[in-house]
């Protein structure tokens, strides 16, 4: 499939690292360096805009690399950026370490998947259908 992108930024277009990679890095856009101290959230610029056909979504995923290192994750989990957005893809990141995390201008601070999903049309009952499982969860079949 194709999406479309306009790069603002002063870094090279997101691109996959490998060739059986899901995620295109995205890489921070910055005059200047960010330090984020302890707990500190910020939210990072891509300079990155794509138009994604409709029944796509791109989802912002952390860098397992970065998160074992540096404790640099995101805050929102997983960005959702929807298909009838059109301004620029920005990285929630939040440290989780203990140690102040530098960003730098260019830095690969997460990834971005492309996927498909499926809107739902909503009926409305007074009862769901039976299971085995029922109710039964949060680790009820044993750890
Ligand atoms: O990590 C993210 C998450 C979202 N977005 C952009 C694209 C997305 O389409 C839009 C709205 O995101 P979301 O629906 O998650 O946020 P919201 O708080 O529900 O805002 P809105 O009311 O604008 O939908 O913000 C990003 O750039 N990065
Ligand atoms: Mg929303």
């Amino acid at each position: 499939m194709k999406i479309k992108i306009v790069n603002k930024s002063k870094n090279d277009i997101p691109n996959y690292q490998t060739e059986g990679s899901s995620g295109m890095d995205l890489q921070a856009n910055l005059e200047n360096k960010i330090v984020l101290k302890s707990l500190e959230r910020k939210l990072i610029p891509t300079g990155i805009f794509i138009e994604l056909p409709v029944g796509y979504e791109a989802q912002i995923r952390a860098r397992s690399g970065l998160s074992l290192k540096k404790g640099l994750t995101l805050a929102n989990g997983i960005g959702t950026i929807d298909s009838d957005y059109r301004g620029e893809i920005k990285v929630i990141v939040v440290n989780l370490g203990k140690e102040d995390i530098e960003i730098n201008h260019g830095d690969r601070i997460a990834q971005m998947v492309i996927i498909k999903y499926e809107r739902a049309d909503i009926e409305v009952v007074e009862e769901l259908t039976v299971t085995t499982r029922q109710d039964g969860g949060f680790g009820h079949t044993g750890v």
